[in-house]
């Protein structure tokens, strides 16, 4: 378990986090979102013990950082996957990082193994990919077998295999009972790895619930139908109240339209009951991302417009 209390970091006038409250509870992965400069790094390092909060505290199991005895068997974390010496080898800086915190020497084997290392664990490290530097990283997380993990971004700049392997990789370990809080921008990826959601924007708190809440609570469900008869279909839903868009909108092959709401079984009665024969009756839930946009549209430090300028760059102004 994490707590977070009041947690406050302010680097001169620059307030990174700002009396942030919260806690990360065990048994399930919780996505840690904001926009660039949210304040989720310096959050996760002062949780950390790497930097020293402004005002507040941040507990694991009860304890700040510092007083944790052997600390890497309580907490486990992946802030920046590069970090590795590049002339050791896999197994040898997994060694170094066991003896200096008094690990069992057994312990490296068996975490590279959990990563699937072991047939390169005596090649440098620096030779790695990006998605065997992740691995390692999370090897090195897991040395202590510790119950609360955190991920800075561990699935940035990784290829669909590796990402899906990371998923399952945080989904069993929290599965196992453990306390998974990890960051990402990739938000389709958060909306299937994480069931809980701590979303901040400006340092501040913004949403602290399960991702199906956060997703329902910013978007407007609706119901996708799709018909040969669908002039006939708008005019019945038009002449009950219930507001229609085109689906495809206006350069799309025609023939859907999405209605807005309305229960999907009143839209079905309604095209039964005026004899239109449907294609497609589906129910849309907005995506995580159009919930993310929605929520944290005001604190976003840095915004582009999508127009490109006149030598065709982005053109790109603060908010
Ligand atoms: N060491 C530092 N000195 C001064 N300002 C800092 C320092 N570290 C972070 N900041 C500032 O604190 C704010 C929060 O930064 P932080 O890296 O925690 O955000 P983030 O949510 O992790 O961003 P990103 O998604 O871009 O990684 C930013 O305005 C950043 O410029």
């Amino acid at each position: 378990m994490i707590e977070v209390r009041g947690l406050t970091k302010a680097y001169g006038r620059t307030v990174a986090v700002d009396d942030l409250t919260f806690s990360v509870r065990p048994g399930t992965v919780t996505g840690f979102l904001g926009p660039n400069g949210a304040g989720k790094s310096t959050t996760m390092r002062m949780i950390l013990g790497l930097d020293v909060p402004t005002r507040g505290q941040a507990l694991i199991n009860g304890q700040p950082y510092a007083s944790l005895v052997s600390p890497l068997t309580k907490v486990g974390a992946l802030l920046d996957a590069t970090w590795i010496h590049p002339n050791r080898s896999a197994r040898a800086h997994l060694a170094f990082l066991a003896a200096s915190n008094k690990l069992p020497r057994a312990r490296v084997d068996e975490v590279l193994e959990l990563v699937g290392l072991t047939a390169v664990a005596g090649k440098s490290a620096g030779k790695f990919s990006l998605g065997m530097k992740q691995r390692l990283g999370l090897a090195g997380a897991l040395l202590g077998d510790p119950e609360v993990l955190l991920f800075d971004e561990p699935v940035n700049g990784l290829d669909p295999e590796g990402i899906h392997w990371i998923r399952t990789f945080m989904k069993n370990l929290a599965s196992q009972g453990r306390t998974v809080l990890v960051s990402s921008h990739l938000l389709s990826e958060m909306a299937l790895t994480a069931d809980h959601l701590l979303v901040i924007g400006r340092g501040r708190l913004i949403a602290d619930q399960s991702t199906a809440d956060f997703i329902s609570q910013a978007t407007e469900a609706s119901v996708k139908v799709r018909s040969p008869q669908l002039a006939e279909l708008r005019t019945a839903l038009a002449a009950a109240g219930i507001r229609t868009t085109d689906s495809d909108g206006p350069t799309g092959p025609g023939g859907a339209l999405t209605a807005f709401g309305t229960p999907i079984e009143r839209i079905g009665d309604l095209a039964a009951s005026h004899g239109v024969v449907l294609h497609e009756l589906s129910p849309q839930t907005g995506s995580l991302e159009d919930a993310f946009i929605q929520l944290t549209g005001d604190s976003v430090e840095y915004s582009g417009t999508s127009t490109p300028g006149p030598t065709g760059t982005e053109r790109t102004v603060a908010s």
